[in-house]
């Protein structure tokens, strides 16, 4: 449900953390952080640098701004299939947690009141990831309905 200020409705998260731009520097500066780590630089062998973009486009969309990677990029059953197969392990999502943690306060240092949203929806994120993860490549997961969309209330129906 949408808490209101006033007759205003509270901006989305997508818009209060400052568009495309600003989520392009958070992609940024979580993949800097992950191709440095010894631990999650291997599990990322097959990065290619559209990869940054293609997270930035996803965040977009669940963070209710444009649903740019529905239309373009496959949707939510494309971003599933993408980590089939890579058995990610307890260590490899609480490293993954870490380092987007460090990269979010870096990328928004005058927003610490977003940084719970964010970082609840990335919990509940690699906890899905970490699950589909453990299915080889090739799995047929069904039709795993629209994008999700969290805001500060985190998952919204
Ligand atoms: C909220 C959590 C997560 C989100 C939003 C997310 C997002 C994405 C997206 C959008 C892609 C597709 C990129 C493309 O099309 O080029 C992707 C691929 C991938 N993700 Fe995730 N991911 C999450 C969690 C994780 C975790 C926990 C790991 C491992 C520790 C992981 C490892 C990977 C890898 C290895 C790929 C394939 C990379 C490549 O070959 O370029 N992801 N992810």
């Amino acid at each position: 449900m949408r808490r209101l200020i006033g007759m205003t409705p509270e901006p989305s998260l997508y818009d209060s953390l400052g568009g495309m731009p600003a989520l392009r520097r958070l992609s940024d500066a979580f993949y800097e952080r992950v191709l440095a780590d010894e631990l999650l630089a291997p599990v990322f062998a097959n990065f290619s640098p559209r990869h940054v973009e293609h997270v930035a486009v996803w965040l977009a969309e669940v963070f209710s701004g444009p649903a740019e990677f529905t239309t373009s990029l496959g949707g939510h059953q494309s971003l599933l299939h993408s980590h089939l197969g890579l058995g990610i392990r307890d260590e490899h999502r609480q490293r993954w947690l870490e380092l987007m943690s460090a990269a979010v306060d870096d990328t928004f240092p005058d927003s610490p009141d977003l940084h719970a949203p964010l970082m609840s929806y990335f919990d509940w994120g690699t906890a899905i990831a970490q699950q589909v993860s453990q299915d080889p490549v090739g799995t047929d997961l069904g039709d795993p309905g629209p994008t999700p969309r969290w805001g500060r209330e985190g998952l919204q129906t």
